[in-house]
């Protein structure tokens, strides 16, 4: 059995983390944890997570930076589901400690210090880390994650837009000259459990935001490699995920030609579900690891919408996944 410990176990990733990690058979829920000060540090999780009472009923505890080398010497892997900063900061200590890290947020993900002074609006200070992780989408990148010590785990509109459209770039069928057109709709869920205005009760009702300047826009278009159009929308939901992605094919691309490249790609991959005579919808996806994909083409123009999880597909079960991968577990062990 191999030891795991969830950094940020009370937010919304960490408990849906904690969850998996306790039904794992490989790997032993090893500790839980928050910030130093944190008002929860001392609680029992299933008290903070109602749905985890009987599963997870340890106390989460207080993250005592300077302790890191002693505390987390026999521990094999961390999970990281706290915020961009906090993992920047974090990562390094784990890995010098010997662990595998998995990071759910966003402070590894793209190799460009660039793209944080702009994007995230802090200096990278890990210039070698960011060399060396591996972007965790994981039917994508197996063969690298197989191989690291630290996986960026995709963002949750990533892994919607990712796993919908890498299949026609990668088989050369998208028009270069074309941006692909990613509008996509989250639930509140995506912008954690901290209470904020945005994301309150009363306040929220379907609507764009970040338009032309989300940090997501560039970690897809760097991973896709095809430029993207990316608008999020918040929807007054609680959870998941629905992208809806028009894009302009080259001249004269069969529907064959496209149902063999999503074919090709997720053949065996089981967490990806291709859909056909229905779309995808967020109640088909929601407390589940699934990503859902469907398409209709008239012409050149095809329209691709995927559905997803964003706690799960999105950020936690990927990094399940991940773990699995790297670890030569059973690619689904904990998730279905
Ligand atoms: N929510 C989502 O849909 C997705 C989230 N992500 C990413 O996953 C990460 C976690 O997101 P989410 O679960 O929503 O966040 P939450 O805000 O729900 O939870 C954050 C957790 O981090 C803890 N925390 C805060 N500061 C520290 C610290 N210094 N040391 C240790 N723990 C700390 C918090 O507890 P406390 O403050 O009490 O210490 C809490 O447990 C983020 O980077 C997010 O971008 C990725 C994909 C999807
Ligand atoms: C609804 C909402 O606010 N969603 C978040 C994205 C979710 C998230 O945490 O982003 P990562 O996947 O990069 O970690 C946002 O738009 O910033």
């Amino acid at each position: 059995m191999l030891k795991a410990a969830i950094v940020g176990a009370s937010g919304y990733t960490g408990a849906e983390l904690a969850g998996y990690v306790s039904r794992h058979s490989n790997i032993e829920l090893a500790g839980l944890y928050v910030s130093e000060r944190s008002v929860d540090a001392g609680k029992a999780l299933s008290t903070l997570h109602g749905k985890l009472r009987g599963v997870v009923d340890a106390p989460v505890q207080p993250l005592i930076v300077a302790d890191i080398a002693k505390n987390f010497a026999d521990i094999d892997i961390v999970l990281l589901a706290t915020a961009h900063e906090v993992s920047h900061d974090l990562a390094e200590a784990f890995l010098n400690a010997g662990c595998q890290v998995f990071d759910l947020s966003g402070a590894f993900r793209v190799q460009s210090a660039e793209f944080y002074e702009k994007f995230y609006g802090f200096t990278h200070q890990f210039p070698e880390l960011l060399e060396k992780a591996v972007y965790g989408l994981a039917e994508w990148n197996a063969e690298k994650i197989k191989q690291t010590d630290l996986v960026a785990v995709a963002g949750c509109y990533p892994t919607a837009s990712l796993t919908a459209l890498k299949p026609l770039v990668e088989a050369g069928l998208v028009e270069s000259s074309n941006k692909a057109v990613i509008n996509a709709t989250s639930g509140v869920s995506g912008a954690g459990r901290k209470a904020s205005l945005t994301s309150s009760f009363c306040e929220v009702s379907l609507a764009p935001y970040g338009v032309f300047n989300h940090r997501h826009q560039p970690e897809i278009a760097a991973h896709l490699g095809h430029p993207v159009i990316f608008t999020p929308h918040l929807g007054n939901f609680k959870r998941g995920i629905l992208a809806t992605i028009n894009v302009v094919l080259k001249a004269g691309t069969t529907e064959e030609q496209v149902n063999a490249a999503y074919q090709q790609a997720y053949a065996g991959q089981n967490i990806v579900r291709i859909l056909e005579g229905e779309w995808p919808s967020i109640a088909k996806v929601e407390n589940t690891p699934f990503i859902d994909v469907a398409w209709q083409q008239q012409g050149e123009d095809l329209i691709v919408v995927s559905a997803e999880d964003n706690l799960l597909k999105g950020a936690a079960s990927q990094a399940i996944q991940c773990l699995n991968i790297r670890n030569g577990f059973a690619l689904t062990e904990s998730l279905v």
